[in-house]
């Protein structure tokens, strides 16, 4: 968190020779979007100010259960920003943090503190503590303000089929993924996709915390994303999105107030050489949308050729099948300026440029005269001056209701459009979409912005994938595939009858990840809407993600149950735990007293608890993993742990950084240590049974990024 100015000049260290400084100040940029009038001239030096002044951070308080993350909320509210009011530093008072007025419920935030202000301020440093730990346990994301519009526009339902088609490292992802989760046992699916192996891992690790068995993830180019088949019997049956998210590849300038490079690297040439791949990833996505269904192309960037001209060109050529939404009404509190209709076109070579036939532009380029009656001005800018924020561009895009015949465009995509219909639709690629690979390499910034890079990474992978297009898609060696158990098989007659699972509990959609198809170490699940989308397609689409852990093996318990339940599905099976007279249930209960005793302790021995009930309780259970429920005293739903039952021990089965988020936020414990261990004089690690908290072992080593991530560091 920072309040460096913009006359500071900060540094960059991507130079081979070390630390350079960078000017916030770019002529090019300013003659180019001066010339384009983005805002009236008087305002240009407000606008350009703000362009240059840093960015406040901002976060979101998340979570797919929503009841949890308006108690997280509830909690900043009335135990934090009370005391962040009417603070002084050097005589200038400090602004408390304070929420974003346009974003639902109070769960986005913004701070503009210093770093010094936070070291130095009791009040502040404690309040940094909590963003810590809640951040740590995925309870708080950083986030961009403008990035959580999208997801906010595009209305997810709790039984949508959702996809994500440009979706690293994943900030909107989670949006979609917790709309999905508003209700207890969602329906819906989330689909995340990205062309960028490293950056799709990267996606995964960020959005795990979710533990969403609705989410599947995949590593595709998005302008030729294949069509997913969903009816083994019906040919034809092709899933179809009621919501489509395409948060493109752009030159990323709208970031620059974070992404101080730009001020650097800016250059015309980014937008001309993505604007092609930008028109085809929203035209696969409007391929991909069901009729009715609802998209938003977005970018970061300020470049009407990467916005309102690859949009207009859309909605020119799928004329009456798709409109632009008028969202006027939409996230009252957000000040956001109208799509332009008009705008000019400069050449790599630096020259304005009066038509289409010079220099190898594109005509979609160019103002054709018709945007004002294709509705651009529906589109939505959000300019850096208007409320502290980095600049953006989207647009709500709504797909007509099925008519006779079907939906295809007009004119120059109706072509590529017959070609993606039928089952060829790799072996077409658009050769307009091949971007220019001469591009240098732009700039990654922290959060989701891409760069030519990426998109020319994109048209590099396509190549395999066109000479394969018949054959089993290429794995990389630490991604296994994905194999549904037989719901008869013995593991799961095991399990089911071992946790008295109940029948409405599916067992068709349990997966192991490995070639031999038999449960090892783990047993996955995924929602039975997702078993289809796996299990026939796995040899044309790319699966990367898919499940949340379920059960893992436990050799030592062979000859009982050997399979523990594991935290991220907790959840998840808790819910469908039989509760019929005469079922042996797994589940233990108790109040925070003992709650504590556990968080603090670990391995406590039976002799050494005090509350003889939750004892006798777990005496009358053999060895294993149960349940255990927390009655909170407020006369809210319980809480529920996952905990070892040990021959002479207890143990709740936490991550660590669970243990120091519950110990803080429902015990109000703020002086547990870094690392949230628990403390040992208790430990006896005598028993051969006794484990560690379950969640450390993975079937296939995740090579997720273990860079440091917005999720690590918050300020
Ligand atoms: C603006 S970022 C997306 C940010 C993301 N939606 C978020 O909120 O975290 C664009 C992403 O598109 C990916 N990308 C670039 N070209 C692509 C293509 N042809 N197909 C799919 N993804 C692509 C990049 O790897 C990058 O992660």
């Amino acid at each position: 968190m920072g309040r460096r100015g913009r006359n500071d000049h900060p540094r960059s260290r991507d130079q081979p020779g070390g630390w350079v400084e960078i000017r916030k100040e770019n002529a090019a940029f300013e003659e180019y979007y001066r010339a384009q009038n983005i805002v009236p001239e008087p305002e240009w030096n407000t606008f350009y100010d703000a362009c240059r002044e840093t960015l406040p951070v901002t976060f979101r308080i998340t979570g797919t259960s929503h009841h949890d993350a308006l108690q997280v909320r509830d909690t900043l509210v009335n135990e934090y920003v009370p005391f962040l009011k009417n603070i002084t530093w050097e005589g200038e008072e400090v602004q408390p943090p304070s929420q974003l007025p346009w974003y639902p419920d109070g769960l986005a935030w913004q701070i503009k503190v210093g770093k010094t202000v936070i070291r130095k301020s009791k009040p502040f440093a404690r309040f940094q503590r909590f963003l810590v730990v809640e951040t740590d346990v995925g309870n708080i994301s950083r986030q961009e303000a403008v990035s959580m519009i999208p997801p906010l526009l595009l209305d997810v339902q709790p039984d949508h089929a959702v996809i994500d088609l440009c979706a690293a490292p994943g900030s909107k992802t989670a949006q979609l993924i917790e709309a999905v989760h508003a209700v207890p046992e969602p329906t819906g699916i989330v689909v995340a996709n990205d062309s960028d192996h490293k950056r799709s891992h990267m996606l995964i690790h960020q959005v795990k915390r979710l533990n969403s068995p609705n989410l599947v993830v995949t590593n595709h180019d998005a302008q030729l994303f294949p069509r997913i088949r969903i009816d083994d019997h019906q040919q034809d049956s092709y899933l179809r999105y009621d919501r489509v998210l395409c948060d493109v590849p752009c030159s990323g300038d709208g970031t620059m107030r974070k992404n101080i490079n730009v001020w650097r690297d800016w250059s015309i040439h980014n937008a001309l050489s993505l604007h092609q791949t930008q028109i085809n990833i929203l035209n696969r996505g409007l391929h991909l949308l069901k009729p009715g269904g609802k998209l938003v192309y977005s970018t970061c960037s300020l470049n009407p050729i990467e916005n309102e001209a690859v949009v207009a060109h859309a909605v020119r050529e799928w004329r009456g099948k798709v409109r632009i939404v008028d969202c006027t009404e939409s996230l009252p509190g957000l000040v956001r300026r109208k799509g332009m209709t008009s705008w000019k076109v400069m050449g790599k070579d630096k020259q304005w440029k009066d038509d289409a036939a010079v220099d190898d532009i594109r005509a979609s380029c160019f103002v054709h005269g018709d945007e004002a009656e294709l509705g651009i001005e529906n589109c939505m800018r959000i300019y850096p001056h208007d409320q502290n924020t980095g600049g953006f561009f989207i647009t709500l895009l709504e797909k007509a209701a099925e008519t006779a015949g079907d939906a295809a465009p007009s004119g120059t995509l109706k072509r590529k459009a017959k070609l993606e219909d039928n089952d060829d639709e790799h072996a077409e690629s658009d050769k307009r979409a091949k971007p220019d690979e001469s591009d240098p390499v732009a700039t990654l910034p922290e959060e989701p912005t891409t760069s030519q890079a990426t998109a020319t990474a994109a048209a590099i992978d396509r190549q395999p994938l066109l000479a394969k297009k018949k054959e089993r898609l290429p794995r990389d060696a630490n991604e296994e595939p994905f194999k549904f158990l037989p719901p008869d098989h013995p593991a799961i007659e095991n399990c089911w009858s071992f946790y008295s699972i109940a029948d409405d509990f599916s067992r068709t959609s349990l997966l192991v990840r490995n070639a031999t198809g038999e449960p090892v170490r783990t047993i996955y699940y995924v929602h039975p809407r997702l078993q289809p989308v796996i299990a026939l397609n796995d040899t044309r689409v790319k699966f990367i993600h898919a499940g949340i852990k379920l059960f893992a093996y436990q050799k030592t318990l062979e000859g009982s149950c050997p399979w523990r339940v594991q935290s991220e599905g907790m959840t998840v099976l808790y819910r469908h735990i039989a509760r019929k007279p005469g079922d042996s249930v797994r589940v233990v209960r108790c109040g925070l007293d003992t709650l504590r005793t556990l968080c603090d302790f670990t391995f406590p021995k039976f002799n050494e608890l005090e509350d003889k009930e939750f004892l006798d309780q777990l005496l009358a259970l053999t060895e294993g993993c149960v349940f255990l429920e927390v009655d909170p005293g407020t006369g809210d739903k319980p809480i529920v742990f996952p905990m070892w039952r040990g021959r002479g021990s207890v143990n709740l089965m936490l991550p660590k950084q669970d243990t120091a988020e519950l110990l803080l936020r429902v015990f109000k414990v703020e002086n547990v240590g870094d690392d949230g261990k628990k403390k040992t004089e208790l430990t006896r690690l005598t028993e051969t049974t006794d484990i560690t908290p379950a969640d450390t072992e993975s079937e296939a080593p995740s090579t997720a990024d273990q860079t440091e991530t917005d999720l690590e560091i918050l300020i």
